[in-house]
């Protein structure tokens, strides 16, 4: 497994050691495979330096519309695990308040990819835009890299057979329940994760135990019923079914994510899980009782089973 990436969150207190990288810059929500490219782009053009990701966080749509329903698709731990595997040495994940949001443009070249970093190298994608009211785009960046000595790799939008690859495609393949598609985009199949929480414990009643993820400040997906794969802290990954919507049989009002892990005996309370949307099979809906909603999740175990070969 690659090593996690040293996280910075402070562009005041750059490590010496962390200074002088080649950095690749934006929110990087999703890490889909046009941050792959940008990561790459950064390496490559200088793969005598070490890799570094300066991102935001929270996100600045977090932070300027606050009220928004939640849309990450990866928070700061996934997104860290995301960039190890791509050779990223460092991430500073900039906290993204008032200050950093009034930040001129120019400040943000000057200051922090130049002053705090070093940064000898900077990548980010053709729509790059920073600074205050996103007043930076990336010819200025250039300029203002070039006037530094600092290099720069501007790289074209990356597309597949579907469309553009961009973290706002990749939300809606998932609100529209496509998980395939989105995992085509993003390289890997989407993930929820969270620590297990309690439930209401009717589910080992009916002979469904579950763990339960809240979503939090996630995308909630397609409401329904999906296969999944469940990335369990000792690095275990489980197939499953699971149920993402608010149990309307039941008289839910939030929506969670309840996944039943196949042929698992465990407590699994308070662990950091992954669940991995695969497939989705059907929508979220209101039995009657709780013995049709019962025979419904048999068969759609018995589906799952059949999709993930388990
Ligand atoms: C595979 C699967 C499918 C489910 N489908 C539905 C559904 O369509 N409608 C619904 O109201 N609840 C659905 N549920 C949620 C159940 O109501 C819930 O798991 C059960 O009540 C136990 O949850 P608890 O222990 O948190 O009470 C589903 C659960 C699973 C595991
Ligand atoms: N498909 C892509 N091809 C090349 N570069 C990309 C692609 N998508 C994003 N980038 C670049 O990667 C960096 C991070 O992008 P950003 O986080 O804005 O992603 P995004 O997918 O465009 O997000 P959104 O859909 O929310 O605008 C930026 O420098 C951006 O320009």
């Amino acid at each position: 497994m690659a090593a996690a990436p040293l996280l910075l969150q402070d562009w005041r207190a750059v490590p010496p050691a962390a200074r002088g990288a080649t950095v690749a810059l934006g929110n990087f929500d999703g890490v889909h495979r046009g941050h792959h490219a940008v990561l790459a782009a950064a390496h490559a053009a200088r793969p005598d330096l070490p890799l570094a990701v300066l991102t935001f966080e929270p996100h600045p749509r977090e932070f300027f519309r606050p009220g928004d329903p939640p849309f990450r698709l990866t928070l700061l731990p996934a997104k860290l695990a995301a960039f190890g595997p791509l050779g990223c040495a460092t991430v500073l994940a900039l906290p993204f308040d008032a200050a950093l949001a009034a930040l001129p443009a120019e400040a943000f070249i000057h200051d922090i990819l130049h002053g705090a970093l070093g940064a000898r190298h900077l990548a980010c994608g053709a729509d790059f835009a920073f600074g205050h009211r996103r007043g930076g785009d990336v010819a200025m960046l250039a300029r203002g890299a070039e006037a530094l000595g600092i290099g720069i790799s501007v790289v074209p939008p990356v597309a597949d057979d579907d469309g553009t690859i961009s973290s706002t495609a990749i939300r809606r393949l998932l609100q529209d329940g496509y998980p395939e598609r989105a995992a085509a985009k993003l390289g890997r199949p989407w993930e929820i994760s969270g620590p297990v929480s309690h439930g209401d414990k009717r589910g080992r009643t009916i002979g469904f135990p579950t763990a339960n993820v809240p979503l939090g400040r996630q995308l909630e997906p397609a409401r329904g019923v999906y296969a999944v794969q469940v990335a369990l802290a000792d690095g275990r990954v489980v197939p499953g079914v699971a149920n993402i919507g608010a149990r309307p049989t039941v008289g839910g009002t939030e929506s969670r994510v309840e996944a039943h892990l196949f042929d698992f005996a465990g407590d699994l309370y308070e662990q950091e899980v992954g669940v991995r949307l695969l497939h989705f099979l059907r929508e979220e809906r209101r039995f009657p009782g709780l013995d049709a909603l019962v025979a419904q999740i048999g068969e759609d175990a018995a589906a799952a089973r059949r999709l993930l070969g388990a």
